[in-house]
Order: C-alpha cells, then sequence, then structure tokens
C-alpha cells in the first residue's frame, strides 16, 4: 500500500523509491545468476561487476552487529561423533572461489553454527542442527556444500541441453534445499546465487504462486543447485521436469516445520518415492526449533549415525532482542499499536497478525492514520506479496503487516521492531517472529500485546524471557513459580513413546476430575484424537480430529505443545481443559485467581486461598452438568471436601458457584458438607480485579511532554530525517518512560528504558 502523508514523522524511509512498473517486474526466480561459460577455465572465471554489486553490495545485506562476539560465549553440543570445529574460514580448507565469495559477503568470522557445520558436513555426516534465529545456518550448509562441489563439479553435473533442445529434457540438481515458504525459498536462491558467484554450478528456485513457465526456462538452462518449496517442486516431479536421481544433498531448512502436518505428504512423495538415492545422499536439516516429536519424526529421513548440532538451547532465542509484554485487550489493540508507533523513532518495523483478514484490515487502518505499511499473506497474490517484501525492504512501506508467513527465515536488514499484534498459541512460532529482529549480533526490540486468551503460551513465554533476562511484568509474575532453567529439554532420547510432553519433559500428568493434579497441563486423550500410526513406523501424528475439525495442515494446530491452541479446545477437547486455565505447581495448593473462575482462569498466588476449590468453569461443564457434584470428584485440598453451592450447579458452568450454603437436601448422599470452619468461597473477595495489578513503573497522570526522539537516534542508513510531529500522541496514551528502539547510540550505552503499561482510560 502506498504512503498517504507523513503527519507524524513516519514515512516512506526511502521516499523516491518509485513502485515497481507492473510491465516490468521480474520474478524472483529468474534473477541474474552467474552464467559459467564453457570457455571459461576454473578457478579464473572473469568477474561480473554488475552481478557481484547486486549480489554483495553493502545496502542490501546485514551487517554483523556489536554483539558479533558474544556467540562465542554460547555453549554448543554435537551428539553423535567427535568433531573439532574450525575456529576461522581460512581453517576450513574451502576452495578458493568459496573463500573468494566469503570475502565478499563480509563473513570475517564464522558464527559457532557454521564452526561446526562446515566441518561436519564436509567430513560427510548427516546433520540434524538447531540454532538460534539469524545465526547464518544458510551459509552454515551453503558454504561447505558448494565449497566441496566447486572441484568437482565438471564430473558431477548434468550436462546442459543444447539450446532450443529442451524437449524430454529433465533438470537433475546435485543439491536439494526445502524451505516452507516461497519468500523462504527466494531468499536461500539469492544466498546460492552469491556463493556460486564465478563458479560453475548454476542456481535455480522453484516455487508455487508464481508462473511456472519462466522458473522451467531456468532450469532449462542448467540446475545444480535447486532451492525448491514442496508443493511446486511435487508439479514438477510430476510432470517430469526434474529428475532427482543426481542429489549428492538434501538440504531441509527450517526442518521442524517441513517435518510437520501440511508438509508431510509432499515429504514422503520428494524423499521416499522419488527417484532420490538413498546411498548416496547426504541429508541435512537446520532450525532454530526443535521440538523433541519432531525431532523423532527427523530420524526417518537421515543415516542412523547421523549428528546433533545444537548451539544454545534448543528453540531458545537471542538475548540481543528486548522483549516486551504489554496487557492489551482485544479492543485496545489498534489504540495501543498507534501510540506505540508514535512513540518509537520511525525505523523497520514487522508487525504480525493472526489472520489474513487481521492482517488487511489492520493494514487498511493503519493506512487511514497515516502510516506507510504494506501487508503479507496467504491469501495476497504472490505478485503481491513479493512488492510487498520489496517495498518493506528498500524502504517504501517500513511496516509490514504479515501473518506466520513471515514469520520464519526471512533476513532483512535493520528490522528493528518485531511486534506481536496478535500473540501466537505457541513458542517456537513466536520465537520464529521475534527471531526477524537482531540478527547476526545486532540488536532488535520485540513488543507483544498480550491478554487472557493468550495463556496458553504464558508460561513458555516467561520461561523463554527469563532465559534471555528479560523483565517478566507482573501479570505474568504468577507463572514463574514452577519455572526451573535448568530444566533443559534438549535430552533427544528418542525413544518411541508418542506421549506428547512439555517440550520433552517426560512426565505427562494425566487429567482427572481430580483437580488437585498440578502438574502443569496434559490431558486424557479423547479416544478419537489419538496419535495414529498413519504408514510409516515413525510417522506419528495427529489426524482430523472429531467434531470435524482437522488439524493437520497448520504448524500452530500442531499438538507439539501440551495444550491445544486456545481457541481450539472449546472445539475439539470438550472434555478436556481449557487451556485457559493454569494450574499451580507442584506441591501447591490450588492458588486462587483475583476474578471467579471463568473461561479465561487465571490462579494467582496472592488471592486468599479459598477453603473449597472450586472447578475450572468449563471442567465443571463437563463433569458436573444437571446436578451436585458426584461423589467421586473431589475438587478440594487434601483433607478437606467439596463446599456446596448455593443453587444447582447446571448447565452453564460459568454461572455455578460454590458456597457452603447449598442446600443439603438438593445433595447426594455421599455429597459431603464442607467442615464449619472453612470459609466459603467468595465472589467478592478481593482483590478481584478484571484486569491485571497496575504496572509500578505506569502511566503518569501528567506526563512529560512529547519528546521527539533524538535525531541521532535512528535505524541505520535508512532512517528518515525526523520531522517534527503534527500529529503528537495523544498524552493520556502515552508510555512513560518513553520507550526506545535500538538506535546506534543505544546499541553502545545499552537500552533505553522498557514501554510502560499504564492503567488509564482502559489502557492495560
Ligand atoms: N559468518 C558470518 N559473518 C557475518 N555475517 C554472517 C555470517 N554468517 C551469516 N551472516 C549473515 O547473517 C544473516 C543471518 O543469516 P541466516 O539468514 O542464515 O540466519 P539463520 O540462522 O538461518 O536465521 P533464521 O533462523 O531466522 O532462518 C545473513 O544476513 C547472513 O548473510
Amino acid at each position: 500500500m502506498a504512503e498517504k502523508s507523513n503527519k507524524h514523522g513516519w514515512k516512506a524511509l526511502n521516499p523516491n523509491t518509485p513502485e515497481p512498473d507492473p510491465n516490468k517486474r521480474e520474478w524472483a526466480a529468474v534473477r541474474r545468476r552467474y552464467e559459467w561459460n564453457e570457455s571459461y577455465d576454473e578457478g579464473i572465471a572473469p568477474k561480473d561487476e554488475e552481478l557481484e554489486h547486486e549480489l554483495f553490495g553493502e545496502e542490501n545485506h546485514v551487517l554483523t552487529g556489536h554483539n558479533f562476539s558474544k556467540y562465542e560465549d554460547i555453549k554448543v553440543t554435537v551428539k553423535g561423533s567427535d568433531i573439532k570445529p574450525v575456529e576461522s574460514f581460512d581453517e576450513a580448507n574451502l576452495h578458493p572461489q568459496m573463500k573468494e565469495n566469503v570475502a565478499l559477503a563480509r563473513y570475517e568470522k564464522p558464527t559457532p553454527v557454521q564452526k561446526w557445520s562446515i566441518p561436519i558436513i564436509t567430513e560427510g555426516h548427516d546433520l540434524m542442527a538447531c540454532a538460534q534465529t539469524g545465526s547464518g545456518k544458510t551459509a552454515a550448509f551453503l558454504v561447505p556444500i558448494l565449497s566441496r562441489l566447486f572441484g568437482k563439479a565438471k564430473k558431477l553435473t548434468a550436462p546442459r541441453p543444447p539450446p532450443g533442445r529442451t524437449r524430454g529434457y529433465k533438470a537433475q540438481p546435485l543439491v536439494l534445499i526445502l524451505a516452507p515458504t516461497r519468500e523462504l525459498a527466494t531468499q536461500i536462491f539469492d544466498e546460492c546465487r552469491r556463493f556460486t558467484y564465478r563458479s560453475m554450478l548454476r542456481p535455480c528456485v522453484v516455487y508455487g504462486g508464481a508462473d511456472s513457465g519462466p522458473q522451467k526456462v531456468e532450469l532449462f538452462k542448467g540446475c545444480d543447485i535447486l532451492t525448491a518449496t514442496p508443493g511446486r517442486l511435487c508439479d514438477f516431479l510430476d510432470r517430469g521436469i526434474i529428475s532427482l536421481a543426481r542429489i549428492r544433498y538434501l538440504v531441509i531448512d527450517e526442518a521442524d516445520r517441513m517435518l510437520d502436518m501440511g508438509f508431510e505428504d509432499d515429504m514422503r512423495r520428494i524423499v521416499a518415492k522419488s527417484d532420490m538415492e538413498d546411498a548416496s545422499r547426504q541429508t541435512l536439516m537446520f532450525s532454530a526449533t526443535f521440538p523433541q516429536r519432531i525431532r523423532k519424526l527427523a530420524k526417518d529421513f537421515l543415516q542412523e549415525k547421523h549428528l546433533f548440532l545444537t548451539v544454545g538451547r534448543v528453540g531458545g532465542t537471542t538475548s540481543d532482542i528486548t522483549q516486551k509484554i504489554i496487557f492489551c485487550e482485544d479492543s485496545e489493540k489498534r489504540n495501543t499499536l498507534v501510540q506505540l508507533l508514535l512513540t518509537q523513532p520511525p525505523s523497520r518495523t514487522l508487525i504480525f497478525v493472526e489472520t489474513k483478514r487481521g492482517a488487511d484490515s489492520l493494514d487498511a487502518f493503519l493506512y487511514q492514520q497515516h502510516f506507510p505499511t504494506t501487508s503479507i499473506h496467504g491469501d495476497r497474490t504472490q505478485r503481491e506479496r513479493e512488492d510487498a517484501l520489496l517495498a518493506f525492504k528498500n524502504g517504501r512501506s517500513p511496516i509490514l503487516i504479515a501473518t506466520a508467513v513471515a514469520a520464519r527465515g526471512l533476513d532483512i536488514k535493520n528490522v528493528m521492531h518485531v511486534i506481536n499484534y496478535d500473540l501466537c498459541s505457541e513458542i517456537d512460532e513466536y520465537v520464529h517472529r521475534i527471531g526477524r529482529t537482531a540478527r547476526v549480533g545486532n540488536q532488535g526490540l520485540a513488543t507483544t500485546f498480550y491478554n487472557h486468551a493468550n495463556e496458553s503460551i504464558a508460561k513458555d513465554l516467561v520461561r523463554l524471557l527469563l532465559e534471555c533476562e528479560q523483565e517478566v511484568p507482573d501479570f505474568l509474575q504468577q507463572y514463574t513459580a514452577d519455572i526451573n532453567l535448568n530444566d533443559d529439554d534438549d535430552d533427544d532420547t528418542y525413544n518411541d513413546n508418542t506421549s506428547y510432553s512439555n517440550h520433552g519433559q517426560q512426565t505427562t500428568t494425566s487429567w482427572d476430575n481430580n483437580n488437585t493434579t498440578q502438574s502443569q497441563g496434559s490431558w486424557n486423550v479423547p479416544a478419537s484424537n489419538t496419535p495414529t500410526n498413519n504408514g510409516s513406523s515413525q510417522f506419528k501424528s495427529w489426524e482430523t480430529t472429531n467434531n470435524g475439525n482437522n488439524y493437520g495442515g497448520q504448524s500452530q494446530n500442531s499438538w507439539g505443545s501440551p495444550q491445544p491452541p486456545a481457541n481450539q479446545a472449546q472445539d475439539s477437547w470438550g472434555s478436556a481443559p481449557s487451556s485457559h486455565n493454569t494450574y499451580p505447581a507442584s506441591g501447591q495448593n490450588w492458588s486462587s485467581s483475583p476474578q471467579p473462575p471463568n473461561n479465561n482462569n487465571t490462579y494467582q498466588q496472592n488471592y486468599q486461598q479459598p477453603s473449597a476449590i472450586p472447578p475450572p468453569a468449563n471442567q465443571a461443564q463437563d463433569s458436573w452438568a444437571g446436578g451436585p457434584p458426584p461423589s467421586n470428584n473431589n475438587f478440594s485440598m487434601p483433607g478437606q471436601t467439596w463446599s456446596s453451592s448455593p443453587q444447582q450447579p447446571n448447565n452453564n458452568s460459568n454461572n455455578n458457584t460454590y458456597q457452603p450454603n447449598y442446600p443439603q437436601t438438593q445433595a447426594p448422599a455421599s455429597y459431603q458438607q464442607p467442615p464449619q470452619s472453612a470459609a466459603p468461597y467468595q465472589q467478592s473477595q478481593p482483590p478481584y480485579q478484571s484486569q491485571p495489578p497496575p504496572q509500578t513503573n505506569s502511566y503518569q497522570q501528567t506526563p512529560p511532554p512529547y519528546q521527539q526522539p533524538s535525531p541521532q537516534g535512528g535505524a541505520g542508513p535508512y532512517m528518515t530525517p525526523q520531522a517534527t510531529p503534527q500529529y503528537p500522541p495523544n498524552p493520556q496514551l502515552q508510555y512513560s518512560p518513553q520507550p526506545t528502539l535500538p538506535t546506534q547510540q543505544s546499541q553502545q550505552s545499552g537500552w533505553g528504558a522498557p514501554p510502560a503499561v499504564q492503567n488509564g482510560n482502559g489502557w492495560q
């Protein structure tokens, strides 16, 4: 969406960048790559200055940040073999052309994942590697693979067809790189263009949504390194346009996503049912997150003696991202977002929403508010998606609103701020989303709008905040109690137990009618939802569930985490607890709630302990419909009995209150009265609050005047000069103290004050 006008300092960072000419736009697949000529001698192919500038020009690439050296401190583990890491690219024994390309890319030192994966891949091992977002995983596989192939290219590559004689010709790549999104596939293709510069190897990309014609034309010019999204690749395999018979390296990027539901059939088609040979193939998997159940599944694709490399905790994130969580009801999100943008120096900002419609509607809203926005999501045409990304990259639209389609892998210079307008339900997705900022040692800010609908992710989120030494806001403090940061889930037991545990914790406490069960939420799986073995021995996944809800096909719906996503819980897990219900730590009694139990139940420590413990609302709904609680349901603390209710518990569980003066005549004989001494559970018990407690650094009644961000403040070369805001933020809604983005200054001097949360005017 084009910029409307600049009323508040936010404008296109590069306002003069022209909109793409619709007649001249070309697909990413046809971007120029180095074209080897048979007359060249290997090793001394001539330069192509224009292409070299396009591929390696500084303006297009993320440069290392101040904290690059902090990578040295991250713990690395390798399971499977003794490997000696390389400490420098010089030590890595790279092909001279690769050395030169690495230098052109300005890579001075390898990142940890590169230090280890270069020797692992060079020595011929299969690999599953997990390292933080933005830590150079793409080069970690491309550099050693291509370097090894450079010397053998003549021998290994398929002969090119004579021009115009492509009938019956099949592209036969040596390397296949699979990626889950079209944008990521084209980005990896761009990296391939860089690292194959002046070499004999020719990279190509195939991905859905774009014309297949130009992709085919490129394939028929020669394809040695193929990056693909699974759907389009399967299409080309079926049509006999591509053969995988020559594949030497299979790379599965974002492997946890690729092996999850949605891609499973395509992955089987590509790996198991194509002409790709197992014996001559080295398989490499990379991601920043790798839930245990996927690791187990991944073994089907790897040699038994594969290595497992982890840099930091699996699924962890970098401390270079300052993470801020703001309590914000849905109805206040737009308001909050505008104020948040107004209190930040304009800079490249990525806003994540949950739905495609939500993306369109927020895009339109911000545009009305004169913000230079654009959006990317699965319902936009591929042209629109590529244009949106380009506008975001070149600064014409420095605010990009995106769905999960942009969560993984995208590496865009100077994304300074990621805003989770809608928080996702899985922590791994959160890790990928916020990982679009703070790459290779740079700093970034991630702001997340949180409310009761997000409670299913709360504990994982708090764990991540604690692990990265981030501030845990008061309204999330309750989740800190039973988090043990030493409780690492990396233990890769690969056993055949298919129970879905909480990030690898093996204990799954089943849900039962006795709510004194205290573990972090698991449940008895309804019979029709049990994991099924749908084919191959290892491929155990959740199939279509009851109630017509199909949880296949979307990663956020895969049941990797122990709690079903909140909004689906009510559909298919009628008899299971809602993920809104949070249960206190082991050894604790039922902790109390600042508000009466309802569908958004949170149970906070400081609430006065009721004597009888009410069941969470929708548990009650199932177990207690139509009558008083049966005697076998004991919801009380040890040693106590269930207190009675003033009215017959009814089907509408939200109205059920359980108080001691419930007429005994309505209770079955076995139903027990509470002990005389027991205090009743009272609805009016203070401190009832419908909103979380105000923050200590909260809204000031008399805020200081709006401070224009300092002119030096800026996100680097793409910063706009600051204009006097003609549209200052509403002081009633202003953060205090002012939050700051990581400007060059603050990168050196540490962070500015975090965003505060104010409690007036419905702002929470
Ligand atoms: N050794 C290095 N020195 C400097 N920059 C590097 C180095 N290795 C990679 N980079 C740069 O770091 C950025 C991030 O790399 P890359 O996109 O491969 O990260 P990633 O680990 O795959 O991230 P994600 O998990 O988000 O996909 C890229 O711009 C890349 O060019």
